[in-house]
């Protein structure tokens, strides 16, 4: 039965909406069966991530959907990239109020196809449910990575150098003009720091080249000196971290200015989805040519040093600790 006028059923919302975004993946035997099946090629090993999303949480409400979908997929490809894995592909679950309506499923599958096609990963499967509460959205994400080679949180080793990839804070500061917490006159400005909360940019081509390279990874999530804390209780040691070298975004560097919180902000506000990773000092020739051949900045930041597991030591210009009122987000 159907009724130009009435909202589609479950099915036919698969069928039109996410049946497209599967095509291209067997493994989805076309969202016909109970389950995707695939296998791993010889010599590699799948690497499985989750992250949910919560309207009100992690994104606002009234986001554009394109900018929801492209955020869900990029968190969960920022964290196979910090594993070194390839992505391969994802599974959607989608908790949706009443309300929402075709206009924005419509919307939402379209992003996650511009996405899928750009970062070459296609849809496996999922779940649809309805739900009283807000807009709940989750992904998992299956990447491959050579047997055995994928970078770990733990493999830091005092005396490593620190390293991020791209630049930090644009986010934090980018969900304070979203609360109005923050004004900005420069529209450019406002436009890149707002883009970059929105639609993160996962490294997706460095953390596969940083096998070899670099001793611990991670990806920044809740907060550079938050994620930073997580590499160093992992790998049993304690960081540096020279606040002053933390690579800005001129939209970020005209926003913070000398303002210690506002650095404290975007050094702890999270949102950032580069790469935070350690290497042996004698791998930053070959880190440095590894940024020019991608195209993605890598600037050094501090050292793991010894100390109690985790105590990171974010010091300003001078040398003297910033003061920090939090590491980073924390859900509780
Ligand atoms: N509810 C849960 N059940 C099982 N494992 C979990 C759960 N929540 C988190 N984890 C695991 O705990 C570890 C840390 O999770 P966390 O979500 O902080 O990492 P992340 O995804 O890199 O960070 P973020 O969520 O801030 O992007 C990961 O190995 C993750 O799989
Ligand atoms: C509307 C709104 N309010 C606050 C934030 C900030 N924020 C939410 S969750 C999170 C950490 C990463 O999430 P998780 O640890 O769940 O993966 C951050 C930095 C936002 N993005 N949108
Ligand atoms: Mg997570
Ligand atoms: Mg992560
Ligand atoms: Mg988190």
């Amino acid at each position: 039965m159907t009724n130009a006028s009435a909202p589609l059923g479950e099915f036919d919302r698969i069928t039109r909406y996410f049946k497209p975004l599967a095509a291209g993946f067997p493994g989805a035997r076309g969202l016909r069966d109970d389950a995707a099946v695939f296998g791993v090629p010889p010599g590699f090993e799948l690497v499985v991530t989750a992250d949910a999303m919560v309207a009100g949480v992690h994104f606002f409400p009234d986001d554009s959907p394109g900018d929801i979908a492209a955020k869900l997929l990029r968190t969960n490809l920022s964290d196979l990239t910090a594993m070194g894995a390839e992505p391969l592909a994802y599974t959607l679950t989608t908790a949706l109020p009443r309300d929402v309506g075709e206009a924005w499923l419509s919307a939402f599958a379209a992003g996650l196809g511009e996405d899928q096609a750009r970062f070459n990963i296609g849809l496996a499967g999922g779940d649809s449910v309805s739900t009283r509460g807000p807009i709940t959205l989750s992904v998992t994400a299956f990447g491959l990575v050579p047997a055995g080679r994928a970078l770990p949180r733990w493999g830091g080793v005092v005396g490593d150098r620190l390293f991020v990839s791209g630049c930090i804070g644009d986010a934090a500061l980018g969900l304070e003009i979203a609360y109005d917490r923050l004004t900005l006159d420069d529209a450019a400005a406002r436009e890149h720091l707002l883009r970059r909360l929105r639609r993160p940019d996962p490294r997706t081509t460095l953390g596969p080249r940083l096998i070899g390279l670099a001793s611990g990874a991670l990806d920044v999530s809740d907060g550079l000196v938050a994620d930073l804390g997580h590499l160093c209780e992992e790998s049993g040691c304690a960081a540096r971290l020279d606040a002053a070298s933390v690579p800005l975004s001129d939209a970020a560097r005209g926003v913070i200015g000398d303002d210690p919180t506002r650095l404290a902000l975007a050094l702890t506000g999270g949102d950032d989805y580069e790469l935070l990773f350690s290497a042996p000092d004698r791998a930053t020739p070959a880190l440095m040519a590894l940024a020019e051949s991608l195209g993605v900045p890598i600037t050094a930041v501090g050292w793991l040093e010894a100390g109690v597991p985790g105590t990171v030591r974010a010091l300003d210009q001078r040398g003297a600790p910033l003061a920090l009122l939090r590491r980073g987000w924390d859900h509780f």
